[in-house]
């Protein structure tokens, strides 16, 4: 098997009693679709923040590995430097849509921004490409210069999609990609994700309460509780056959829904 991409190892953050991160250690592998499911308040958010570098543990480390094969400490990086690879190997996809678009500029606009912020300087090839981004998501090409606001729930979770993975980066964060979404409309999300995921090859790391969504887009099903890995494993062997009794709960509870 390849080197990882991202190895974390020791992770502890506390917010004040919570133990929101208890020795927490991981790791992906190029193209490895990682699902992090356990109830609300297990830790899975605070976990992604601390893999990709948006909030910093208060012990242990990850360790990225670069395009260029170097193996960078997360924690030692600059903002500018973390900023940078978010902008060109890395890509976050948020819970909220608002979250990840600028509202303010054209759908167009959104795509194209990140391409030129990843050094992109022809602005008809940058169009052509956020047109063309449009499409792979199923939204409509010919609306490039509305507004996010006009767009669905949805669409506008399209379209984050479409400026996150328009720079084809190497490993993508994703907060509960179709929480707060109509069940219908997160199918076919879902759908369009694995499809994308699989066509580019992507690391993902993703983050979801649904075990339904887990089951359809990971490889790997890692199961937190209380800020600890409490299992993990290959996705079907984790969902069909769970060995810890809190994994057991909380498949079960989805059978009985
Ligand atoms: N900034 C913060 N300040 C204080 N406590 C926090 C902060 N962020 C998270 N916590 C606490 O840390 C624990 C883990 O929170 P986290 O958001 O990571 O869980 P989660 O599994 O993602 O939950 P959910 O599924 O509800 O988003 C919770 O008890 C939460 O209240």
């Amino acid at each position: 098997m390849s080197a990882p991409l991202l190895e974390a190892s020791g992770l502890d953050l506390r917010f004040g009693a919570v133990r929101a991160l208890d020795g927490v250690s991981l790791d992906i592998h190029p193209g490895e679709v990682v699902a992090i499911v356990g109830e609300s308040g297990s830790g899975k958010s605070t976990l992604l923040r601390v893999l990709a570098g948006m909030t910093a543990p208060q012990a242990g480390q990850v360790l990225y590995r670069d395009a260029s094969g170097l193996r960078q400490e997360i924690g030692a990086l600059s903002e500018a430097a973390k900023r940078r690879l978010m902008r060109s190997e890395w890509g976050f996809v948020h819970q909220n849509a608002r979250d990840g678009l600028r509202m303010g500029i054209s759908a167009g606009g959104n795509i194209g921004e990140r391409l030129m912020a990843a050094g992109g300087r022809n602005y008809a090839a940058i169009r052509a490409a956020a047109a063309d981004w449009m499409a792979r998501v199923e939204m409509d090409p010919a609306r490039i210069d509305e507004a996010p606001r006009n767009f669905s729930g949805g669409m506008q979770q399209r379209l984050q999609i479409a400026r996150c993975l328009v720079t084809e980066p190497r490993l993508v964060f994703m907060d509960e990609p179709t929480g707060g979404l109509d069940v219908s409309v997160q199918a076919r999300l879902l759908d369009l994700i694995r499809g994308l995921v699989a066509e580019l090859g992507l690391a993902v790391f993703f983050v979801t309460h649904d075990i339904a969504a887990a089951r359809l887009l990971a490889h790997r099903i890692i199961v937190m509780r209380r800020g600890r890995i409490v299992e993990e494993g290959l996705a079907d062997r984790v969902l069909d056959d769970p060995r810890h009794e809190y994994t057991q709960l909380l498949v079960a509870s989805v059978l009985s829904a």
